[in-house]
Protein backbone atom coordinates (compact mmCIF):
# COMPACT_ATOMS: atom_id res chain seq x y z
CA UNK A 1 0.00 0.00 0.00
CA UNK A 2 1.33 3.13 -1.05
CA UNK A 3 0.28 5.39 2.29
CA UNK A 4 2.61 3.06 4.12
CA UNK A 5 5.33 5.02 5.67
CA UNK A 6 6.89 2.70 7.92
CA UNK A 7 6.84 -1.08 8.58
CA UNK A 8 8.76 -3.01 11.69
CA UNK A 9 8.72 -6.66 11.19
CA UNK A 10 9.16 -9.00 14.01
CA UNK A 11 11.56 -6.86 16.06
CA UNK A 12 13.13 -8.51 19.47
CA UNK A 13 15.35 -7.09 21.73
CA UNK A 14 15.89 -8.92 24.99
CA UNK A 15 18.68 -7.71 27.89
CA UNK A 16 20.11 -10.50 29.12
CA UNK A 17 17.45 -12.94 29.45
CA UNK A 18 14.94 -10.72 30.16
CA UNK A 19 13.30 -10.25 26.73
CA UNK A 20 11.90 -6.67 26.63
CA UNK A 21 10.59 -7.17 23.25
CA UNK A 22 9.27 -10.42 21.24
CA UNK A 23 8.14 -10.25 17.40
CA UNK A 24 6.79 -6.94 17.59
CA UNK A 25 5.38 -5.92 13.68
CA UNK A 26 3.80 -3.05 13.28
CA UNK A 27 2.78 -0.40 9.87
CA UNK A 28 2.60 2.47 10.08
CA UNK A 29 0.33 4.92 7.85
CA UNK A 30 0.60 8.31 6.70
CA UNK A 31 -1.50 10.76 8.06
CA UNK A 32 -2.74 8.17 10.82
CA UNK A 33 -1.89 7.71 14.48
CA UNK A 34 -0.93 4.52 15.78
CA UNK A 35 -1.05 3.88 19.67
CA UNK A 36 0.87 2.21 21.20
CA UNK A 37 -0.73 1.00 24.53
CA UNK A 38 0.83 -1.37 27.15
CA UNK A 39 1.42 -1.34 31.00
CA UNK A 40 4.79 -0.27 32.51
CA UNK A 41 7.52 -2.43 31.44
CA UNK A 42 5.43 -3.62 28.23
CA UNK A 43 8.37 -2.90 25.97
CA UNK A 44 6.83 0.09 24.12
CA UNK A 45 9.94 1.91 25.07
CA UNK A 46 12.41 -0.76 23.64
CA UNK A 47 9.92 -0.62 20.49
CA UNK A 48 10.09 3.03 20.21
CA UNK A 49 13.97 3.05 20.70
CA UNK A 50 14.40 0.30 17.84
CA UNK A 51 12.06 2.17 15.41
CA UNK A 52 14.09 5.41 15.43
CA UNK A 53 17.16 3.72 15.60
CA UNK A 54 18.37 4.65 19.04
CA UNK A 55 18.36 1.13 20.23
CA UNK A 56 19.60 -1.86 17.80
CA UNK A 57 17.11 -5.33 17.62
CA UNK A 58 18.40 -8.20 18.19
CA UNK A 59 16.42 -9.49 15.11
CA UNK A 60 13.72 -7.71 12.87
CA UNK A 61 13.91 -4.85 10.91
CA UNK A 62 12.31 -1.31 10.60
CA UNK A 63 11.70 0.40 6.42
CA UNK A 64 10.41 3.44 5.42
CA UNK A 65 8.43 3.99 2.85
CA UNK A 66 10.98 3.69 -0.66
CA UNK A 67 13.07 0.93 1.11
CA UNK A 68 14.93 3.18 3.25
CA UNK A 69 16.66 1.17 5.94
CA UNK A 70 18.69 2.13 8.77
CA UNK A 71 21.44 -0.57 8.01
CA UNK A 72 21.07 0.50 4.31
CA UNK A 73 21.58 4.36 4.86
CA UNK A 74 21.47 5.48 8.39
CA UNK A 75 21.66 9.33 8.13
CA UNK A 76 18.24 9.38 5.65
CA UNK A 77 16.33 7.25 7.92
CA UNK A 78 16.99 8.97 10.75
CA UNK A 79 16.39 12.67 8.85
CA UNK A 80 12.97 11.27 8.51
CA UNK A 81 12.20 10.39 12.20
CA UNK A 82 11.65 12.65 14.89
CA UNK A 83 11.61 11.21 18.42
CA UNK A 84 9.68 12.89 21.62
CA UNK A 85 12.01 11.19 24.47
CA UNK A 86 9.55 10.11 27.39
CA UNK A 87 12.22 11.86 29.72
CA UNK A 88 12.22 15.60 28.53
CA UNK A 89 15.72 16.38 27.15
CA UNK A 90 15.93 20.46 27.12
CA UNK A 91 18.66 22.72 28.39
CA UNK A 92 16.71 24.34 31.60
CA UNK A 93 18.46 27.67 31.03
CA UNK A 94 19.17 28.35 27.70
CA UNK A 95 15.86 30.09 25.76
CA UNK A 96 13.59 27.64 24.11
CA UNK A 97 14.16 29.23 20.73
CA UNK A 98 18.04 28.16 21.44
CA UNK A 99 16.74 25.08 22.53
CA UNK A 100 15.41 24.48 19.20
CA UNK A 101 18.34 25.70 17.59
CA UNK A 102 20.44 23.14 19.29
CA UNK A 103 18.01 20.28 17.83
CA UNK A 104 18.22 21.95 14.41
CA UNK A 105 21.71 22.01 14.07
CA UNK A 106 22.05 18.43 15.64
CA UNK A 107 20.28 17.42 12.16
CA UNK A 108 23.12 19.91 10.07
CA UNK A 109 20.00 22.43 9.24
CA UNK A 110 21.62 25.68 7.45
CA UNK A 111 21.10 28.85 10.02
CA UNK A 112 18.30 30.36 8.07
CA UNK A 113 15.98 26.94 7.57
CA UNK A 114 16.34 27.08 11.84
CA UNK A 115 15.33 30.23 12.32
CA UNK A 116 12.48 29.64 9.85
CA UNK A 117 11.89 26.31 11.55
CA UNK A 118 11.79 27.33 15.19
CA UNK A 119 8.92 30.11 14.53
CA UNK A 120 6.93 27.12 12.73
CA UNK A 121 7.64 24.60 15.61
CA UNK A 122 6.90 26.80 18.12
CA UNK A 123 3.99 28.16 16.81
CA UNK A 124 2.85 24.66 16.17
CA UNK A 125 3.41 23.66 19.81
CA UNK A 126 1.47 27.00 20.95
CA UNK A 127 4.56 28.75 22.49
CA UNK A 128 5.37 31.56 20.27
CA UNK A 129 5.01 34.00 22.96
CA UNK A 130 7.35 31.96 25.04
CA UNK A 131 10.79 31.87 22.17
CA UNK A 132 13.00 33.80 24.84
CA UNK A 133 11.86 32.31 27.79
CA UNK A 134 14.15 29.00 29.65
CA UNK A 135 12.34 26.16 30.06
CA UNK A 136 13.35 26.23 33.60
CA UNK A 137 10.50 28.88 33.79
CA UNK A 138 7.93 26.80 32.14
CA UNK A 139 5.45 24.53 33.48
CA UNK A 140 5.58 20.73 32.91
CA UNK A 141 3.26 20.89 30.24
CA UNK A 142 5.20 23.96 28.45
CA UNK A 143 8.64 21.95 28.88
CA UNK A 144 6.40 18.75 27.32
CA UNK A 145 5.30 20.79 24.26
CA UNK A 146 8.53 22.30 23.95
CA UNK A 147 10.34 18.74 24.04
CA UNK A 148 7.89 18.01 21.18
CA UNK A 149 8.67 21.22 19.26
CA UNK A 150 12.18 19.84 19.08
CA UNK A 151 11.67 16.91 17.41
CA UNK A 152 9.94 18.81 14.66
CA UNK A 153 12.79 20.92 13.77
CA UNK A 154 13.93 18.64 10.88
CA UNK A 155 10.56 18.35 9.38
CA UNK A 156 10.39 14.04 9.88
CA UNK A 157 7.60 12.31 8.36
CA UNK A 158 7.64 9.62 11.38
CA UNK A 159 7.10 11.05 14.76
CA UNK A 160 7.33 9.02 17.76
CA UNK A 161 6.13 9.92 21.04
CA UNK A 162 6.87 8.46 24.04
CA UNK A 163 4.27 9.37 26.86
CA UNK A 164 4.44 12.70 25.97
CA UNK A 165 1.53 13.72 28.64
CA UNK A 166 3.22 12.33 31.76
CA UNK A 167 2.73 14.85 34.12
CA UNK A 168 0.81 17.29 32.18
CA UNK A 169 -1.65 19.29 33.37
CA UNK A 170 -5.38 19.05 31.41
CA UNK A 171 -4.67 22.74 29.79
CA UNK A 172 -1.20 21.62 28.28
CA UNK A 173 -2.82 17.71 27.47
CA UNK A 174 -5.28 19.36 25.27
CA UNK A 175 -2.16 21.69 23.47
CA UNK A 176 -0.77 19.09 22.74
CA UNK A 177 -3.58 16.49 21.57
CA UNK A 178 -4.37 19.41 19.45
CA UNK A 179 -0.70 19.78 18.42
CA UNK A 180 -0.73 15.83 16.88
CA UNK A 181 -4.13 16.48 15.29
CA UNK A 182 -2.90 19.36 13.26
CA UNK A 183 0.45 17.01 12.45
CA UNK A 184 -1.84 14.21 11.63
CA UNK A 185 -3.90 16.15 9.54
CA UNK A 186 -0.60 17.86 7.50
CA UNK A 187 -0.07 14.05 6.68
CA UNK A 188 2.51 13.14 9.05
CA UNK A 189 2.47 9.97 10.62
CA UNK A 190 2.70 9.45 14.29
CA UNK A 191 3.14 6.15 16.64
CA UNK A 192 1.94 7.94 20.41
CA UNK A 193 2.67 5.33 23.18
CA UNK A 194 0.81 5.32 26.48
CA UNK A 195 -0.50 3.21 29.30
CA UNK A 196 -3.70 5.47 29.43
CA UNK A 197 -6.15 4.38 27.55
CA UNK A 198 -8.09 7.63 27.35
CA UNK A 199 -5.23 9.13 25.43
CA UNK A 200 -5.58 6.08 22.99
CA UNK A 201 -8.69 6.21 21.97
CA UNK A 202 -8.93 9.68 21.49
CA UNK A 203 -6.36 10.18 19.64
CA UNK A 204 -4.95 6.74 17.56
CA UNK A 205 -7.03 5.47 14.55
CA UNK A 206 -4.93 1.99 14.85
CA UNK A 207 -3.64 0.23 18.33
CA UNK A 208 -1.16 -1.65 18.75
CA UNK A 209 -1.50 -3.83 21.99
CA UNK A 210 1.72 -4.74 24.04
CA UNK A 211 1.83 -7.19 27.23
CA UNK A 212 5.08 -8.90 28.59
CA UNK A 213 6.73 -7.68 25.00
CA UNK A 214 4.41 -8.82 22.40
CA UNK A 215 1.38 -7.75 20.61
CA UNK A 216 -1.40 -9.23 21.86
CA UNK A 217 -3.71 -7.37 19.58
CA UNK A 218 -3.95 -4.81 17.26
CA UNK A 219 -6.13 -3.24 14.87
CA UNK A 220 -8.90 -0.30 14.30
CA UNK A 221 -10.67 0.92 17.43
CA UNK A 222 -13.75 -0.85 16.26
CA UNK A 223 -11.75 -3.95 15.35
CA UNK A 224 -10.44 -4.45 18.72
CA UNK A 225 -13.84 -3.53 20.75
CA UNK A 226 -15.45 -6.24 18.87
CA UNK A 227 -13.11 -8.63 20.24
CA UNK A 228 -15.39 -8.06 23.45
CA UNK A 229 -18.09 -10.86 24.05
CA UNK A 230 -20.54 -7.71 24.67
CA UNK A 231 -19.39 -4.21 23.82
CA UNK A 232 -21.60 -2.43 26.22
CA UNK A 233 -23.74 -2.90 29.47
CA UNK A 234 -27.14 -1.45 30.03
CA UNK A 235 -28.38 -1.19 33.39
CA UNK A 236 -31.82 -1.06 33.63
CA UNK A 237 -33.41 0.12 36.95
CA UNK A 238 -36.68 -1.98 37.36
CA UNK A 239 -39.97 -0.59 38.48
CA UNK A 240 -42.47 -2.14 40.70
CA UNK A 241 -42.55 -5.83 41.61
CA UNK A 242 -40.64 -8.10 39.36
CA UNK A 243 -40.80 -12.20 39.39
CA UNK A 244 -37.29 -13.60 38.03
CA UNK A 245 -39.51 -15.76 35.86
CA UNK A 246 -40.39 -12.70 33.77
CA UNK A 247 -37.07 -12.26 32.93
CA UNK A 248 -36.34 -15.78 32.18
CA UNK A 249 -34.87 -16.41 28.68
CA UNK A 250 -33.80 -13.02 28.28
CA UNK A 251 -30.24 -13.46 27.04
CA UNK A 252 -27.44 -11.60 28.62
CA UNK A 253 -29.06 -10.17 31.76
CA UNK A 254 -27.79 -10.10 35.26
CA UNK A 255 -30.47 -9.06 37.67
CA UNK A 256 -28.87 -7.63 41.29
CA UNK A 257 -32.34 -6.66 43.57
CA UNK A 258 -33.93 -4.02 41.34
CA UNK A 259 -31.15 -3.31 39.04
CA UNK A 260 -30.40 -5.54 35.75
CA UNK A 261 -27.26 -5.49 33.94
CA UNK A 262 -27.86 -6.35 30.44
CA UNK A 263 -24.23 -7.15 28.22
CA UNK A 264 -25.27 -5.96 24.55
CA UNK A 265 -23.40 -5.78 21.54
CA UNK A 266 -24.77 -2.23 20.68
CA UNK A 267 -26.45 -0.43 23.13
CA UNK A 268 -28.07 2.31 19.92
CA UNK A 269 -29.04 -0.79 17.76
CA UNK A 270 -30.50 -3.27 20.54
CA UNK A 271 -31.98 -1.37 23.38
CA UNK A 272 -35.09 -0.74 21.78
CA UNK A 273 -35.50 -4.80 21.52
CA UNK A 274 -34.48 -5.16 24.99
CA UNK A 275 -37.49 -2.77 26.08
CA UNK A 276 -39.48 -4.22 23.93
CA UNK A 277 -39.04 -7.62 25.30
CA UNK A 278 -39.24 -6.22 28.89
CA UNK A 279 -42.52 -4.46 27.91
CA UNK A 280 -44.24 -7.41 26.40
CA UNK A 281 -43.34 -9.48 29.60
CA UNK A 282 -45.37 -6.76 31.37
CA UNK A 283 -41.81 -5.67 33.19
CA UNK A 284 -41.85 -1.69 34.04
CA UNK A 285 -38.34 0.35 33.96
CA UNK A 286 -38.05 3.16 36.01
CA UNK A 287 -34.89 4.22 34.43
CA UNK A 288 -31.87 3.63 32.01
CA UNK A 289 -28.18 3.97 31.74
CA UNK A 290 -25.50 3.05 29.46
CA UNK A 291 -22.01 2.16 29.95
CA UNK A 292 -19.40 1.90 27.44
CA UNK A 293 -17.22 -0.29 26.86
CA UNK A 294 -13.55 0.96 26.84
CA UNK A 295 -9.69 -0.12 26.26
CA UNK A 296 -9.40 -1.04 29.80
CA UNK A 297 -12.15 -3.78 28.91
CA UNK A 298 -10.08 -4.57 26.10
CA UNK A 299 -6.97 -5.17 27.98
CA UNK A 300 -8.79 -7.37 30.25
CA UNK A 301 -10.17 -9.48 27.81
CA UNK A 302 -7.15 -10.67 26.01
CA UNK A 303 -4.54 -10.72 29.22
CA UNK A 304 -7.16 -11.27 32.35
CA UNK A 305 -5.36 -8.43 33.40
CA UNK A 306 -5.73 -4.71 34.35
CA UNK A 307 -4.21 -1.98 32.10
CA UNK A 308 -3.01 0.22 34.96
CA UNK A 309 -0.94 -1.24 37.90
N1 LIG B 1 18.48 -0.78 29.18
C1 LIG B 1 17.84 -1.80 29.76
N2 LIG B 1 18.49 -2.74 30.44
C2 LIG B 1 17.84 -3.78 31.02
N3 LIG B 1 16.50 -3.96 30.97
C3 LIG B 1 15.79 -3.05 30.30
C4 LIG B 1 16.41 -1.92 29.67
N4 LIG B 1 15.42 -1.18 29.08
C5 LIG B 1 14.25 -1.80 29.33
N5 LIG B 1 14.48 -2.93 30.06
C6 LIG B 1 13.45 -3.89 30.51
O1 LIG B 1 12.67 -4.24 29.38
C7 LIG B 1 11.30 -4.33 29.72
C8 LIG B 1 10.49 -3.35 28.86
O2 LIG B 1 10.81 -2.01 29.23
P1 LIG B 1 10.24 -0.74 28.45
O3 LIG B 1 10.83 0.46 29.07
O4 LIG B 1 10.42 -0.95 27.00
O5 LIG B 1 8.69 -0.84 28.80
P2 LIG B 1 7.57 0.29 28.67
O6 LIG B 1 6.36 -0.42 28.16
O7 LIG B 1 8.07 1.43 27.89
O8 LIG B 1 7.32 0.69 30.19
P3 LIG B 1 6.99 2.15 30.81
O9 LIG B 1 5.57 2.43 30.47
O10 LIG B 1 7.18 1.91 32.27
O11 LIG B 1 7.97 3.10 30.21
C9 LIG B 1 11.21 -4.03 31.21
O12 LIG B 1 11.20 -5.27 31.89
C10 LIG B 1 12.49 -3.27 31.48
O13 LIG B 1 12.91 -3.47 32.81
Amino acid sequence: MTDEVLVARGLRKAYGARVAVQDVSLTLRRGEVLGLLGPNGAGKSTTVGMLCGLTRPDAGEVTLSGGVTLAADEAAYKRRIGLVPQDIALYEDLPARMNLSLCGALYGLPAEVIRRRAETVLAAVGLADRAGDKPATFSGGMKRRLNIACALMHDPDVLLLDEPTAGVDPQSRNAIFDTLEALKAQGKALVYTTHYMEEAERLADHLTIVDHGRVVASGTQAQLFAQLPAAQTLRVELDGEVADAALAGLPGVTRTGQRLDVQLADVGRDTAALLAALATRGVKVRGLASARATLEDVFLQLTGRALRD
